[in-house]
């Protein structure tokens, strides 16, 4: 039931905490193996999106700074020093591989209006046919108001609508949805399935666990209820070790998978 080996354009989000340390410097290692993994998944023959987040911490490591800015204009500055920094990683990392990544930025009116969405969706298409990687993060230069996603578990659902994706695997510091925050009480059991968001799912859903990432838990509800609308199943698990996208992929009993039951029996 779970298996996602057929699984052909797959959007993979990996959130601030696990692209990044505490102390906003970038974590090498897991970057090095969360290339090659979806190096690897793309040499398969398969289309793959990374959309990553860690601009802001990213430029408050360069910066030497580790604690949040949070006025609006000083995370633009930070994101628009720390994007270079992304990409620079991804481009030497990926090319290790021989792998080509191309840089996408989103605002959130490529959602709201269809003649945008088109030149990105046909943008998307193209860049799979070059063989490429898109990289995708919000173009926090100008996304204020009404052009802001806000958040990349948003973003990579409405990423992974437009592409028409067959799976969206969203990678956090946590195994996948509890029934409460682990960080905030201990009797907190990880929820394995989840077919529908109603009021429950919401009502455990928490804000963020670390200083520098957005939206925690509620964001992520939020991207799940956007890709099963759309028909796309989401897994969230723990990015800890990126291999963890194979046992995803072999259908493994990993993190928690948001499906609508429609889906389900078409799989089984
Ligand atoms: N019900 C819940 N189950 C799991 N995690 C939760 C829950 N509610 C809130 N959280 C928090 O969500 C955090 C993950 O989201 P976030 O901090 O935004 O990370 P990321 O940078 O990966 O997007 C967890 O570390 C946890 O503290
Ligand atoms: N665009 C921002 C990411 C915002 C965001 O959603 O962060 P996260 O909750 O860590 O996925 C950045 O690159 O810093």
């Amino acid at each position: 039931m779970r298996n996602f080996e057929d699984a052909r354009k797959i959007v993979v989000k990996v959130g601030t905490s696990t692209v990044t340390y505490p102390t906003c410097k970038l974590n090498l290692s897991r970057l090095e193996k969360l290339a090659r993994v979806l190096a690897d998944i793309k040499n398969e023959g398969r289309d793959v999106v990374l959309v990553t987040s860690g601009a802001v911490a990213s430029g408050l490591g360069r910066l030497g700074l580790t604690k949040n800015h949070k006025t609006t204009q000083e995370k633009q500055a930070l994101a628009a020093i720390g994007q270079g920094i992304l990409m620079q990683i991804y481009e030497k990392l990926f090319g290790e591989y021989g792998v080509v990544v191309a840089q996408v930025l989103l605002t959130k009116d490529v959602v709201d209006e269809e003649k945008k969405m088109l030149n990105v969706k046909n943008t998307f298409e193209q860049l799979f046919k070059f063989g490429a990687i898109p990289i995708v993060n919000e173009n926090d230069v100008v996304a204020i108001e009404e052009l802001e996603f806000g958040d990349n578990d948003t973003l990579s659902a409405y990423v992974a609508t437009i592409i028409g994706a067959d799976l969206l695997i969203i990678l956090s510091d946590i195994d996948g949805l509890y029934s409460c925050d682990p960080r905030l009480s201990s009797d907190a059991e990880l929820i394995k399935e989840v077919y529908e968001i109603d009021s429950y799912i919401e009502s455990i859903a928490g804000g963020a666990g670390s200083l520098n990432s957005t939206g925690g838990m509620q964001t992520k509800i939020e991207a799940a209820r956007i890709a099963m609308q759309n028909g796309i199943p989401m897994v969230i698990a723990n990015g800890e070790n990126p291999s963890i996208l194979r046992d995803i992929l072999a259908g493994k009993d990993v993190g928690t998978l948001f499906i609508c039951k429609e889906l389900l029996s078409k799989k089984e």
